[in-house]
């Protein structure tokens, strides 16, 4: 009885190694469960009742590409008359005609270069003119790139600070000061990262700009809810726009990987982000000012925990791994 429960256990001991050997030198490669992504299907359709900002206005800084096109088709299919700043006015123009002709609803297309306060209160005086103030403003503008910190020129490093931190500064402050003048309260929306709030190497000035957004809407939220303003800031995770991914990935070697970390299985779409962004920006949620949402499939979480890498070890891995932890004596 003994010898056959040692022989047992010497077997089982062999097995335990040769497997632990195997983890060891090919790690989980071929051992990952089929992609969850079923589980989790994206839902296009605007999610708010519709009208839920009709005689509503809103400024979408960015508006004419990626996410802020989207938020921008979304609010317009609400009811909101919209406007939509950036550089480009050609480009801002064909979305403006092609969200206006869908929804029926006005969409304005003004060129603003957010970095240039002079510029960004031009475009606030059009605005008034166009529609009057807005209800709701969401700062998406942005700009970035992958690069060593290392071959950063100081133009360079400026030109992502201005557009983010500087934009969205002068953008709400601007407005901000001519809201309260007029004593008309709004929603504020900023557009960060998840690293804004863990850091990341190779996209430093965005990092540190957007890290300032965070902290400038936490502080307004604070400040200027006496004078009726919500501010609130979502934390997008990955989704595909040219925009993000040409500077970001631009051979696309990275997108597997990202994939394989997020624990939905897959990239967010835009019409989920401008689902979410029209509920904070509406009256349904006004009572969340400081929030900040992230959103990004379980992506930051997934970084975070150092053992999360175990979700690779199948189920006969673990019994493995259970005897030998059982079976280490002492420390
Ligand atoms: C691990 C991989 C992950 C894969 C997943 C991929 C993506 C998604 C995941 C997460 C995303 C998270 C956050 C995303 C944040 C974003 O903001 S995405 C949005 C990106 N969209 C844009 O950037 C659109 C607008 N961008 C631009 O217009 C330009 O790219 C730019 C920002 C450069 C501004 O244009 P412009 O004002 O014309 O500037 P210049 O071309 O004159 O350049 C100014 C200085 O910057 C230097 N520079 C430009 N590009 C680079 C580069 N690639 N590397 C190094 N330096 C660069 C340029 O030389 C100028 O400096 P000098 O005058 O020469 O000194
Ligand atoms: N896509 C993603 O995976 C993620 C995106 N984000 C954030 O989402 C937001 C939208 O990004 P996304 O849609 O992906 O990328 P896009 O490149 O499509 O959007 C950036 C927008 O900013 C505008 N912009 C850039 N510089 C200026 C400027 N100086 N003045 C005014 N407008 C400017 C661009 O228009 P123009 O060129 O006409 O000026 C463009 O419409 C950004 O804040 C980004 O940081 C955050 C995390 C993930």
């Amino acid at each position: 009885m003994a010898a056959r429960v040692l022989g047992r256990a010497g077997r089982l001991a062999a097995v335990v190694r040769s497997s632990a050997l195997q983890l060891r030198l090919h790690g989980s490669a071929g051992l990952r469960f089929g992609s969850q992504a079923s589980f989790f299907p994206p839902l296009g359709d605007a999610m708010l009742p519709s009208g839920s900002f009709n005689n509503h206005v809103a400024l979408i800084t960015g508006g004419g590409t990626g996410l802020g096109r989207a938020m921008t088709a979304t609010l317009s299919q609400l009811g909101a008359q919209c406007i939509i700043a950036s550089r480009k006015l050609d480009i801002l123009q064909r979305t403006a005609e092609e969200i206006s002709s869908q929804t029926g609803n006005k969409v304005h297309a003004v060129q603003c270069d957010v970095r240039d306060p002079q510029a960004v209160s031009q475009c606030v005086d059009q605005m008034e003119a166009l529609t009057g103030l807005p209800d709701v403003i969401i700062n998406n503008a942005a700009g970035n790139f992958v690069c060593p910190s290392e071959r950063l020129s100081p133009n360079a490093w400026k030109t992502i600070t201005d557009i983010v931190l500087n934009g969205t500064a002068f953008v709400t402050l601007e407005l901000g000061k001519r809201l309260i003048q007029n004593q008309k309260g709004a929603s504020f929306l900023a557009i960060t990262t998840i690293y804004a709030e863990s850091g990341s190497g190779f996209v430093v000035p965005s990092a540190s700009a957007k890290a300032g957004v965070e902290a400038l809407y936490k502080s307004l939220a604070a400040e200027w809810g006496r004078y009726g303003h919500r501010f609130n800031i979502i934390q997008p995770g990955p989704i595909r726009t040219k925009g993000a991914f040409s500077r970001l990935d631009p051979t696309g070697a990275f997108e597997k990987a990202t994939i394989d970390r997020i624990p939905t299985g897959r990239l967010g779409t835009p019409a989920e982000i401008a689902n979410l962004a029209a509920y904070v920006s509406s009256n349904y949620a006004s009572w969340m000012s400081g929030a900040v949402i992230r959103f990004d499939g379980g992506e930051y979480v997934s970084l975070a925990g150092e053992f999360n890498e175990l979700r690779s070890v199948t189920p006969d891995q673990w019994k493995i791994l259970e005897v030998m932890i059982r079976n280490t004596k002492g420390s």
